[in-house]
């Protein structure tokens, strides 16, 4: 790796149908696998990389940024904030061609507790005339203190290159985080660990505190559409251990019962859970905010 590579988390959010998609795999440069058939694709974390010789970019979906609909939704509104913190740049994509609405009035009420710098995409300009993208982008500039604004038609590719250097230049130095050729991760495993600490926390109370870590080690999809799903709570303290466990393994077994329920809904299919528990002193430093992107580290 040279020297001064940057390499950063973006998150790209805004309301259905503004074109995240398309800027996703106009940047790419290739369709991005999901690795759910379920049409809800919209509800899961999608992950592209790109990989330049001096930058890596790895975008990330928060679609829970919308309006809650269903039973997890709340849960998602609030990784999606958290997301939204975690993150080194949020794009937040409009349409030019639709005016200002209560879609997005939701969404800049969630911006104003982020503090990651956010930058407005106005996308679709292809689509309308200069007279009435100006007015547009001077409303958003009212609302909210956007690090910069910047117009492109993802479809088309214009401006998007400007784009990327623009991000490019907000992009702390870093490492690159995923090999070249890598362009996707499973999107649901931050999700599902995720749900997983939440039901820990959840059962425990306050006897585990907040410092234990969800890995999801294995996701697969097994015959007749079952998805099988192994992970491990990682503690600091071998007590935590022993809480985490219970009584014949009932204090995890519930928790593994109850995240079940949970994945299940998520994914749309049946789920089998295979959950332990590892002490790992220190893992904090160690592991760092990879944790919380549910990646999973061959020498862990
Ligand atoms: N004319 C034009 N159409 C675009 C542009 N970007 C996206 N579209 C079209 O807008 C529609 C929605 O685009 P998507 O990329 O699926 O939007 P999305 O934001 O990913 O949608 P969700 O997955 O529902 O959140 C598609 O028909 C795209 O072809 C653009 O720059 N110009």
């Amino acid at each position: 790796m040279e020297n001064n590579y940057k390499s950063g988390f973006i998150a790209i959010i805004g309301r259905p149908n503004v074109g995240k998609s398309t800027f996703m795999n106009k940047v790419i440069g290739q369709k991005i696998a999901i690795m759910s058939d379920k049409p809800q694709t919209t509800r899961n974390k999608i992950q592209g990389v790109l990989t330049q010789s001096d930058a890596q970019f790895i975008f990330i979906d928060t679609p829970g940024i919308h309006k809650p609909k269903h039973r997890l939704g709340d849960f998602m509104v609030k990784i999606a904030e958290n997301t939204l913190n975690e993150v080194d740049a949020v794009l937040f994509m409009i349409n030019a061609e639709e005016g200002y609405g209560r879609g997005d009035q939701f969404i800049m009420d969630r911006l104003e507790r982020v503090k990651s710098p956010v930058f407005l995409v106005v996308n679709k300009i292809d689509l309308v005339h200069p007279d009435k993208l100006l007015p547009l982008i001077e409303l958003y500039k009212e609302k909210y203190d956007f690090e910069e604004i910047i117009p492109i038609s993802a479809l088309q590719g214009n401006n998007v290159t400007h784009l990327l250097e623009v991000l490019k230049n907000h992009l702390p130095e870093g490492p690159q985080f995923y090999p070249a050729d890598q362009v996707t991760d499973h999107p649901e495993r931050f999700i599902i660990s995720e749900l997983i600490r939440e039901k820990v926390l959840h059962s425990t109370r306050e006897e585990v505190p907040h410092s234990i870590a969800v890995v999801i080690e294995n996701i697969e999809k097994r015959e007749s559409n079952a998805i099988f799903i192994q992970a491990v709570i990682v503690t600091e303290r071998k007590s935590q251990k022993g809480i985490l466990i219970g009584k014949q393994g009932s204090m995890l077994k519930n928790i593994g019962k109850e995240a079940r329920k949970d994945i299940e809904a998520l994914l749309g299919s049946k789920v089998y859970l295979e959950l332990w528990v590892k002490v790992q002193k220190d893992w904090r430093n160690k592991q760092s905010q990879l944790f919380e992107y549910g990646f999973r580290q061959d020498e862990y």
